[in-house]
């Protein structure tokens, strides 16, 4: 058996090949459409390349089995017979090629519906692409937005040709499905003649079997001989024909199933490059995104800074504005000032030269000033002298409390003005001229004002004296050492000598030292040496070759400060307190004496001088009554008696200018020699208590401070009396610091 089979047209393949230009750039969902289409397509041209070839072979059966018929009976027609078969076997294979043809034409229109879709979503998404995109002005994605504006150019022109080649793919497909149709009514009639044909035959073939007509004529055996000679050639051709065709069929078939791998590969590469490109595409926007959102962070931060630029530039402007105010206001006040300058420059010379002859005006006045201190303080000096030397103050104490409380506390003792006072006692009225009188309301420091210029004396290289007389309880250690919150003369003079010989210590080196006795008994107790028995005794007073006293045996101390010395003195104190308490006696029945000397030498000229400071609490000047007195209680009261009596004698001596001094009369005279008398300055503080119940010991205490002065109410002595009013005037003009002429 010879099968004839339709051979595939060669340009298949090439149709094929526009699967895989339609396959790019589709969704993968479009791509198996496309291959279900293409599947679809195959399969619907190999059923009806089945279906022919099916036909084919029941023809052939057919032909053979008239070709042996004709053998057997040799009919003339079986040629033409055979033609027609040839002619539509052709035509078969026509219209298979033109399935093939329509197959391809089908998978083209497929492609192309399928690419304008795909180049519709595409443009759908490229518009909205555009759309998003544009909203979000991306500076940089314009060039991204071109590029796809391009490609869907280029997609649009593809899409054109496709449709150009559709139509033509159309008329082609419509001009096979009329030659399909041709063939097919063509294929009937000669199938309906070979049936007639066939019939005849049979009908021939049964008259045969019972003589057929006509077989017996040699020239019909011939040319059924011929005819069957020639009905076996073309069955031989036919066969040879069926073998080429199934050679080809197998050679279509493996064609086929090459493309059908070939579809496949290209369809998996499409896939591939579908997903690739979708990929790309996919990667591509997520960059335009990133690069649209990064665009559009850049621009908010863009518009951030320049919201805030702008801001600044106001402010800057706003800023420079009132720089310019300013600039412009300090330009005016650099003007002012200018001028300000310059008439302060020209002040300032004016100045100059006015300080200049205010420093020569100083200079002058300097000069004169000191011309002016030395004769003041040789006038004070002078009237100091005038004074003779010593000069008596009076202070009142106030009333303590228990003397308030008790009803004797009238007082008695009055100052009338600074000078006097007046005491009203059992000898009746009398009044005192003192050189100051202090009243009970007058503190420590108004006194201490007093004796002020003293301390300045003694560094001037003069012995001064400072001491306090009075009965005990009157308040002579009050005036001297004071109390911790008041403090007296004592620590107030100490403060006020390294205050002095601070201010002349660029002038001036002044050394202190001093040394602290208790006089009891006419025995002298060294109060800087701790108390130890007999060893006070080997204290002697001794003057050197210049007159000056000193305690040979006692403890000096050097002092550096106010300080050290106010140390030196309490230490003395509580050594007194500690003697008294060991000899039981009381502190107030001795005399104490704090000698201060001082050497000062002058950093110029090297001189050296050489002042005395001495401060003395002498002991209650009271009597004592011999009636209820023990032993040493006289023996104490004569001491001091006689000691005090020795320093009025001295004092009164020294006032009268008697030409003897008796200061041998008593240790304490003796202590006193250089600092009563000669160049000595001495101030004697007489205190009184202002109590009734005091009155005689007041009285007797101002006649021996007024035989001190030789001041008293008698009128043969007012003659003194007036001189002194005017010393003291003098010394009021003087300490006012007015014209030396009017105090002379
Ligand atoms: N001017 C004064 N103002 C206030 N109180 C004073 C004054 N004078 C003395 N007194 C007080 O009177 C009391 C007696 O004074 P003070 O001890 O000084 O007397 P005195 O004369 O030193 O006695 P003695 O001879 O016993 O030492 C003390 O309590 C003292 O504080």
């Amino acid at each position: 058996m010879v099968e004839s089979r339709p051979s595939p047209p060669d340009d298949d393949a090439d149709e094929g090949g526009g699967i895989e230009g339609g396959g790019r750039g589709v969704k993968p969902e479009d791509a198996a459409i496309l291959l279900h289409l293409e599947r679809c397509s195959h399969r619907q041209t190999r059923r009806t390349l089945h279906d022919w070839k099916e036909k084919y072979e029941a023809l052939q059966q057919q032909l053979s089995q008239k070709a042996i018929k004709l053998d057997e009976v040799g009919v003339r027609t079986v040629g033409s017979d055979l033609e027609s078969l040839h002619i539509e076997q052709e035509t078969i294979l026509n219209s298979l090629e033109s399935l093939n043809s329509i197959a391809s034409s089908d998978r083209l229109v497929d492609e192309l519906k399928l690419r304008e879709m795909t180049i519709s979503q595409l443009r759908m998404r490229v518009l909205q692409l555009e759309k998003d995109r544009l909203d979000k002005v991306p500076f940089d994605a314009a060039k991204e937005i071109t590029r796809l504006n391009n490609n869907l150019i280029q997609l649009e022109k593809s899409r054109d040709e496709l449709s150009i080649q559709n139509f033509a793919l159309k008329s082609r497909l419509s001009d096979l499905t009329t030659k399909i149709h041709d063939p097919a009514a063509t294929y009937q009639i000669n199938k309906d003649s070979i049936s007639l044909k066939e019939s005849a035959l049979l009908h021939n073939g049964k008259t045969e079997h019972g003589k057929v007509k006509g077989v017996d004529d040699p020239d019909v055996v011939k040319v059924l001989r011929k005819a069957t000679y020639k009905v076996t050639n073309d069955t031989q051709k036919l066969r040879q024909l069926c073998s080429e065709f199934d050679l080809k069929e197998e050679e279509y078939k493996k064609r086929i199933s090459d493309l059908e791998t070939e579809v496949k590969n290209l369809q998996n590469e499409s896939s591939k490059q579908h997903d690739k490109a979708i990929r790309e595409m996919e990667n591509r926007l997520e960059l335009t995104t990133q690069k649209l959102e990064a665009a559009e962070r850049y621009l908010t931060n863009k518009e951030e800074e320049y919201n805030m630029l702008k801001l600044d530039i106001d402010t800057l402007n706003e800023e420079n504005k009132r720089l310019k105010a300013n600039l412009n206001e300090m330009i005016l006040k650099e003007k002012s000032l200018v001028q300000e300058h310059e008439e302060r420059t020209t002040r300032q010379a004016l100045l100059e030269e006015r300080f200049a002859k205010l420093m020569d005006e100083n200079r002058v006045l300097a000069e004169d000033f000191n011309r002016e201190r030395i004769l003041r303080k040789k006038y004070y000096n002078q009237v100091e002298e005038m004074k003779g030397k010593i000069r008596v103050f009076c202070r009142v104490r106030p009333l303590s409390e228990s003397e308030r409380e008790r009803e004797s506390s009238d007082v008695v003792a009055t100052a009338e003005d600074e000078f006097t006072l007046s005491l009203n006692s059992q000898r009746g009225l009398k009044t005192f001229l003192f050189d100051r009188v202090f009243q009970p309301h007058e503190d420590q420091d108004m006194v201490f004002q007093d004796t002020n210029a003293l301390i300045q004396s003694a560094l001037d290289g003069f012995n001064v004296t400072i001491m306090a007389y009075g009965q005990t309880g009157s308040g002579k250690t009050y005036t001297m050492l004071g109390t911790e919150g008041n403090p007296g003369i004592a620590p107030r003079a100490f403060q006020r000598l390294f205050q002095l010989a601070e201010g002349s210590r660029a002038r001036h080196e002044v050394h202190v030292c001093t040394y602290m006795m208790e006089l009891y008994n006419d025995k002298l107790i060294d109060l800087l040496k701790p108390v130890s028995g007999t060893e006070n005794e080997r204290l002697e007073i001794k003057r050197d070759k210049k007159g000056s006293v000193h305690v040979q045996g006692a403890t000096v101390r050097n002092v550096s400060s106010s300080s050290e010395l106010c140390q030196a003195f309490e230490e003395g104190l509580t050594n007194r307190h500690t003697a008294s308490t060991k000899m039981n006696v009381e502190s107030s029945r001795s005399h104490l004496l704090i000698v201060i000397c001082l050497t000062v030498t002058s950093k110029q000229t090297g001189n050296v001088l050489k002042g005395k400071l001495t401060l003395v609490d002498l002991a209650g000047s009271e009597r004592v009554s011999k009636s209820g007195a023990s032993a040493d209680q006289l023996k104490e009261a004569n001491s001091i008696n006689k000691s005090l009596s020795a320093l009025g004698d001295v004092i009164y001596a020294l006032s009268s200018e008697s030409t003897f001094i008796p200061y041998r009369n008593s240790k304490l005279t003796m202590m006193l020699q250089d600092s009563l008398g000669g160049n000595a300055k001495t101030l004697v503080f007489v205190n009184v208590s202002p109590a009734a119940y005091n009155a005689d010991e007041t009285l007797i205490s101002l006649m021996y401070a007024s035989r001190i002065k030789q001041i008293t109410n008698n009128i043969s002595k007012n003659s003194d009396n007036k001189e002194i009013t005017r010393l003291k005037s003098i010394i009021c003009k003087l300490k006012k610091g007015e014209a030396e002429e009017e105090t002379l």
